[in-house]
């Protein structure tokens, strides 16, 4: 069989089985944000978060980034100069979350996934934008004053929050190696 032909036959072969799992919603909505947070080219921290609104679709997810057009031209250092650390410039995952957050959805009543406790100015963001919960994964900086101020707003404000209890350990997304036709003299 010539090569062409031989890859002709391998494109007819079925796919290659895919394990399904079936995920509950929050699982799949906290994977979504843990996906996201991959996004971050924050060499220290990555942040997802996922929003999702009470019909349970998710209308937006972002990842900590800096602003539109500045991305490779702003530094990602945590300390020295302040002008020259990250934490002037960087967009939090929750602000691009909501502001991703598709034209027409209605951010009111949605629930924030999000992979690391919000600081204080995103819990500002959060209350103001009239979301009803928030959903956590992490909270490392639980004892800092950001934090601290977060959930002070949060409770005064009645927003609960809550961190994530997973049903399933792990969450594997294998691709399959599928050729393309048309490519198969590449
Ligand atoms: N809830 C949060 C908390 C932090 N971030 C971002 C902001 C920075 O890029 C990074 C924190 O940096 P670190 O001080 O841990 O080096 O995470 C966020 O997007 N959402």
């Amino acid at each position: 069989m010539n090569l062409v032909a031989k890859k002709q036959s391998q494109w007819e072969q079925p796919l290659p089985e895919l394990k399904l799992h079936f995920l509950i919603d929050t699982d799949y909505f906290m994977a979504v944000a843990v996906l996201s947070a991959q996004r971050s080219k924050d060499p220290n921290t990555q942040v997802g978060a996922c929003l999702v609104n009470q019909d349970n679709k998710i209308v937006g997810t972002g990842h900590n980034c800096m602003p539109n057009g500045c991305e490779g031209k702003l530094p990602w250092n945590r300390k020295g100069d302040k002008l020259d650390t990250k934490y002037m410039y960087v967009c939090h995952a929750e602000l691009n979350a909501i502001v991703n957050a598709s034209a027409n959805a209605d951010v009111k009543g949605c629930t924030m996934y999000v992979t690391l406790f919000p600081c204080n100015e995103c819990t500002k963001l959060i209350i103001q934008a009239g979301l009803k919960e928030v959903v956590y994964l992490c909270d490392k900086y639980h004892n800092t004053p950001g934090t601290i101020a977060s959930k002070r707003m949060l409770d005064k404000a009645g927003i609960p929050y809550r961190r994530f209890v997973h049903t399933m350990p792990q969450i594997a997304i294998a691709l399959p190696f599928i050729e393309t036709p048309g490519n198969e003299n590449a």
